[in-house]
């Protein structure tokens, strides 16, 4: 996006934020690119030319474990390496501003929100810290100190898995709920660092779209057009470590 033109989104977009009295935040694998996180897109949605698909569903798991763990415990290693860019850290200055209003739903689990300061972050697709037992159940945080190639259950010796959604899982109810709660009770929606074509997360969108008339104003932020695009008001187009720190200016 040339200069002038972003000089002007931004301008738009800090109005639009400034009228605003609630905001709500959608992010992707996009916002984490510049600390070093893979995203899918880059991989052309393989790893070691595995499909995500067969890494990350409950079908894949059952099916091979163990290469599922290495596809995990590698990106815990990964993550144990990064930090939160500037991207992450203005987003985190702007919920100081708003405080209880203001609310960030990622699809990312690399906690890297968290890490950044951010308080409301509704995981939405769980999170590459913790484990969940598949036979009682128990959750656990464990950072991102490495774990053994196929990790057990402490209490009861069952098999652990990520607590993370797999494809053609539920999203987890009161996370998932407070996340379109935010989405259609905002005034502005940040949609940040995101393909838009995982769902249901790209329905809180629309719901912000719909929900109160009039609508929110939808700010896009990418390095790119994605198939969000045609429902955002403003496109700020660029790392959004460059352009959301902009925003806070
Ligand atoms: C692929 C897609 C078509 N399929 C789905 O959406 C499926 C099926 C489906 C359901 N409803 C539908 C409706 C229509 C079509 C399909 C469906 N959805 C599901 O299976 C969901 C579950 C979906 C969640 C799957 N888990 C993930 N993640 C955790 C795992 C893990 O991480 O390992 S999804 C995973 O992929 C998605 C990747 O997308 P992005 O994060 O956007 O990343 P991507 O690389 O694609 O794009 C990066 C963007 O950043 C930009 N960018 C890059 N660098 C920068 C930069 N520096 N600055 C700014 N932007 C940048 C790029 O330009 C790009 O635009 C994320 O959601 C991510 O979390 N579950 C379910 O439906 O269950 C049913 C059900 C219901 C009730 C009861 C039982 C069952
Ligand atoms: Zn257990």
């Amino acid at each position: 996006m040339a200069d002038d033109e972003l000089e002007i989104a931004l301008t738009h977009a800090a109005e639009a934020l400034r009228h605003a009295s609630k905001v709500a935040v959608l992010t992707g694998a996009g916002v984490s690119a510049e600390s070093g996180v893979p995203t899918f897109r880059a991989s052309d949605g393989l790893w070691e030319g595995h499909r995500i698909e067969d890494v990350a569903t409950p079908s894949g798991f059952e099916r091979d474990p163990g290469l599922v763990w290495k596809f995990y415990n590698a990106r815990r290693a990964n993550v144990k390496t990064v930090s939160p860019n500037a991207g992450h850290l203005a987003l985190a200055a702007m919920e100081r501003h708003w405080g209880e209003n203001f609310s960030i739903a990622t699809q990312n689990v690399d906690g890297l929100h968290q890490a950044a300061g951010s308080q409301r972050v509704f995981e939405i697709h769980g999170s590459l810290r913790r484990t969940r037992c598949t036979a009682c159940g128990e959750i656990q945080d464990r950072g991102v100190e490495p774990l053994a190639d196929m990790p057990e259950c402490g209490p009861c010796g069952g098999r652990l898995r990520p607590d993370i959604v797999w494809f053609h899982e539920a999203l987890p109810d009161d996370v998932w709920w407070n996340a379109q709660q935010a989405a259609g009770e905002c005034d502005v929606l940040l949609v940040v660092g995101t393909s838009a074509v995982v769902y249901p997360a790209a329905s809180l969108i629309p719901i912000a779209k719909r929900s109160k008339s009039p609508g929110a104003t939808v700010i896009e932020c990418n390095l790119t057009r994605t198939e969000a695009s045609t429902m955002a008001d403003i496109g700020l187009y660029g790392p959004s470590g460059v352009t959301l720190p902009k925003l806070c200016e």
